[in-house]
């Protein structure tokens, strides 16, 4: 089966598909394309969920609520970014890169003081960089590998310990077997005093544990609010899924198995 990622080819997206699944990818531009055409069926898809730094990733948590999708698979992997530059690098005035990358490099490029241009991904901005002799582009190592493009400093992530969870989703649930997490996504129609108190406490109530929550917009006007939840698989999910579907709006988004890759080189 092929499997669909983020192009073009030098994301590290692209680098994780190949780690895991070889090389059988579909590359498209976009993380709202991939997660479409996941949902129309016959391929599943590697999409970023969220960074250790920066947090969730936008299109993946608006795909998940629009689109029919199912995570089937969780997968940390270690991210290092480094700045590369054509010509003199101290006469830079503009970088290229994308914008989680921008957050997860923000000292970095703060202290650069070049123009940040965003891009639609790391290997994007090694592209871009092959047009502009006199710019920079912060880019994942196989992307200034691919695109041949001069690493002038290694790793100006923020953080050392810099690690982006992805999701492989498919147009179908998996069975149980083996799984570690289940992710849900809560609509609550209408605000009222406790209502957040309320669904945490079915998960109290049956010694379930929450990894995770994440409030979005709801997009219904500003204030109201959508919950991503993650919660560790254990005997008494199945009864907080029966009662919350009972108290609100809920969509499972799927249970999953986990796995962490070591850093590549
Ligand atoms: O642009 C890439 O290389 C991607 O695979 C996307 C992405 C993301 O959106 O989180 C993936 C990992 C890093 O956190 C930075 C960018």
């Amino acid at each position: 089966m092929t499997l669909v990622t983020l192009g073009p080819a030098g994301t590290f997206s692209h680098e994780l598909a190949m780690r895991l699944y070889g090389d059988d990818c579909t590359l498209l531009p976009t993380i709202g394309r991939i997660i479409e055409t996941v949902a129309r069926g016959g391929t599943d898809g590697l999409v970023p969920l969220e960074n250790s730094e920066a947090g969730g990733v936008g299109p993946t948590l608006q795909g998940l609520r629009d689109e029919a999708v199912f995570i089937t698979e969780e997968i940390y992997m270690p991210i290092r970014h480094h700045f590369a530059a054509r010509g003199d690098p101290s006469a830079i005035t503009t970088v290229f890169a994308h914008p989680q990358t921008h957050e997860q490099c923000s000292d970095f490029l703060d202290r650069l003081g070049a123009d940040v241009v965003h891009t639609s991904s790391n290997a994007a901005s090694a592209r871009a960089l092959l047009e502009h002799d006199d710019a920079g582009a912060v880019v994942s190592l196989s992307a200034a590998e691919i695109y041949q493009i001069p690493v002038v400093r290694q790793d100006v992530q923020n953080s050392s310990r810099n690690v982006t969870r992805f999701v492989r989703i498919a147009s179908a649930p998996r069975d149980g077997a083996g799984c570690t997490k289940c992710s849900i996504l809560i609509d609550p129609s209408a605000d009222r005093v406790g209502l957040l108190y309320d669904l945490l406490g079915v998960f109290a109530a049956r010694s379930v544990n929450l990894t995770r929550i994440e409030s979005r917009p709801s997009r219904r006007g500003i204030g109201t609010y959508v919950f991503f939840i993650d919660f560790a698989v254990t005997s008494g999910c199945g009864d907080v899924l029966a009662e919350l579907h009972g108290m609100t709006a809920v969509k499972e988004l799927g249970c999953y198995t986990c796995r962490e890759v070591p850093e590549w080189r």
